[in-house]
């Protein structure tokens, strides 16, 4: 069979399946609200229609070279209508999309503490100090050395209770404060004395414990503290070095700037943080047929990508330029194309052959080098990587081309715009999980085929029992596949939080599949105001 009869037996043979199914639960217990899935025959295409295929200083290293393309992908083949395509596996083509990004020169930039959050660290966190930096009561309360019961001494330059009138709370005018949280410097304390000291504050050199103000008891008519329970050497002392040395690697280059590392990192004697700049994007929206507000009428149609693909990107980590909007015109294209000073380019739309589909006759023609060009994956096999040459330079940014149909373009974002972001942005791939697939998926005779699907925590998640526990045996978490997964819907990606990776040949209820999770599954809402 020719490539084009198969692939529209694969389509129809899909369709035919989902129309068969009888995986619906019972109506009546099916919640119809937006946050629940469409169960679903999992091997639909979800179609009715079967035939529907429808700043801070910057350094920078020098250019590397970019990664070879993939077998059968390479550049020497012909990019104009008349080109043969043999589909890179979608696994091979994730695997270059990464190595992509990773091979890019390393910019860096140092940030304050208070502008680093949610980028990612260029260099190793190395403790600046030890941690805590010396040894330091754990607790309000006593400093002893020696047995009890102890005499109690006055801390030597310690802190006195300020003002003169008592309101009868807290410490007596001129009563002794003891040692304080970043005041006094303490003298050695003999053997048998006690001093008051506060959580935080510096230990004399030669104690040995701390106690609690609740576990001691002081006799003022002999100036005496006595513990309540038995005293062990050391207690309640936090002793210097204990969570790092100076010089101890906190975190690895490539972590994520959390709330958490921006407290570690001062914590640790930090002021700013040299970071990876986040990858710059161009999105380039193609196609004549499309509206930006309103209806669709006379064969228009609104742009679904537009507002979808920026906003996706920006959730994954990059700043997003507002969408170019240039309609099907290969001029247009070209000038966008060659003049864009962003890491990534993507393009929606244009990327098959029909006469208003410019994407590869123009890469063609400004000697872009293509690094992908169509993915054995279902939807979304027209998608493509490019490394483009910009005026003036032998290397410019990288170009995803996604594919005009809304899933396709979605699989595409997946596939090579995500991995080769991280690279991009100095992130370590992900590591890939797999969970159990309540349902059995459908596949594509020789594709791979992405499938949105929702989480469910298992059967305590069930109250309502319409999930059953098909497949699933123990009510273990499980994702369930959605349905409205043809190429052009998104009725199923807006309610999934992730998307199965179904190997040629599909999968059986119960069995383990990878997952895709969605950006906005673990959301970082720290690229909020980056749509410049
Ligand atoms: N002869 C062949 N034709 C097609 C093939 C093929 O293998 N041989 N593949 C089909 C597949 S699969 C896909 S996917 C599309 C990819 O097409 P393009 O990337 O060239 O995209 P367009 O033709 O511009 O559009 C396809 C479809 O998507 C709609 N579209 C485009 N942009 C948007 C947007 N921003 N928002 C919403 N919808 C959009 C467009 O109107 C078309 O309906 O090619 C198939 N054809
Ligand atoms: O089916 Mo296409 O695969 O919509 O990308």
């Amino acid at each position: 069979m020719r490539a084009a009869e198969e692939d529209r037996a694969v389509e129809q043979a899909l369709a035919l399946v989902g129309r068969q199914s009888s995986g619906e639960p019972h109506p009546a217990r099916r919640p119809q609200s937006a946050d629940q899935p469409h169960f679903l025959d999992p091997g639909s295409s979800g179609q009715p229609n079967a035939t529907d295929r429808s700043h801070p200083t910057e350094r920078s290293a020098p250019a590397p070279q970019s990664p070879h393309p993939l077998p059968n992908q390479s550049a020497d083949r012909p990019h104009g209508r008349d080109r043969h395509r043999r589909a890179a596996p979608w696994r091979e083509a994730r695997a270059l999309a990464a190595r992509s990004g990773r091979n890019t020169p390393a910019r860096v930039r140092r940030l304050p503490l208070d502008q680093a959050l949610g980028h990612v660290l260029a260099e190793p966190l190395v403790a600046l100090t030890d941690l805590p930096s010396f040894d330091t009561s754990a607790m309000d309360g006593w400093v002893v050395t020696g047995p009890g019961p102890w005499t109690i001494r006055e801390a030597e330059g310690a802190g006195k209770e300020k003002g003169s009138g008592h309101t009868g709370v807290g410490p007596r005018p001129d009563q002794d404060l003891g040692i304080l949280a970043g005041r006094s410097t303490p003298a050695t304390l003999p053997d048998g004395d006690a001093v008051r000291i506060a959580t935080g504050a510096r230990i004399p050199a030669d104690a040995n414990a701390v106690i609690r103000s609740e576990h001691a008891r002081v006799d003022e008519a002999k100036g005496l503290l006595h513990a309540k329970q038995r005293v062990l050497p050391g207690q309640d002392i936090r002793p210097r070095g204990q969570e790092c040395r100076s010089g101890d690697q906190l975190l690895p280059a490539g972590a994520l700037v959390t709330p958490a590392v921006l407290g570690l990192a001062a914590a640790a004697g930090y002021d700013e943080l040299v970071t990876v700049p986040r990858p710059r994007v161009d999105v380039l929206v193609l196609g004549d047929e499309l509206l930006t507000s309103g209806l669709p009428h006379d064969g228009l149609i609104r742009d679904a990508l537009g507002p979808m693909i920026g906003a996706w990107v920006r959730a994954l980590g990059a700043e997003v330029f507002a969408p170019q909007r240039l309609g099907d015109d290969a001029a247009a294209l070209r000038r966008a194309l060659t003049t864009s000073d962003a890491d990534l380019v993507i393009t929606t739309g244009g990327t098959a052959s029909g006469p208003a589909d410019h994407v590869h006759p123009v890469l063609a023609e400004i000697g872009a080098e293509l690094l992908v060009d169509g993915v054995a994956v279902r939807p979304g096999h027209p998608m493509l990587l490019a490394r483009l040459k910009t005026e003036g330079s032998e290397v410019g940014p990288y170009l995803v081309g996604l594919p005009g149909n809304p899933l396709a373009a979605v699989s595409g974002l997946l596939t090579l715009a995500e991995p080769l972001l991280r690279g991009l942005a100095g992130l370590a791939p992900e590591t890939p999980y797999q969970v159990v697939v309540r349902d059995e998926v459908h596949g594509h005779p020789h594709d791979t085929r992405l499938v949105p699907v929702v989480h469910r925590a298992g059967s305590t998640g069930d109250s309502a029992g319409y999930l059953g526990d098909a497949g699933t045996g123990s009510g273990a978490e499980h994702v369930v596949p959605l349905h409205y997964n043809g190429p052009a819907m998104l009725r199923g990606i807006a309610v999934a939080d992730g998307l199965a990776v179904v190997p040629p040949g599909g999968v059986r209820s119960g069995t383990e599949v990878e997952i895709l999770d969605l950006p906005w599954a673990s959301a970082t809402p720290w690229t909020e105001g980056c749509f410049t």
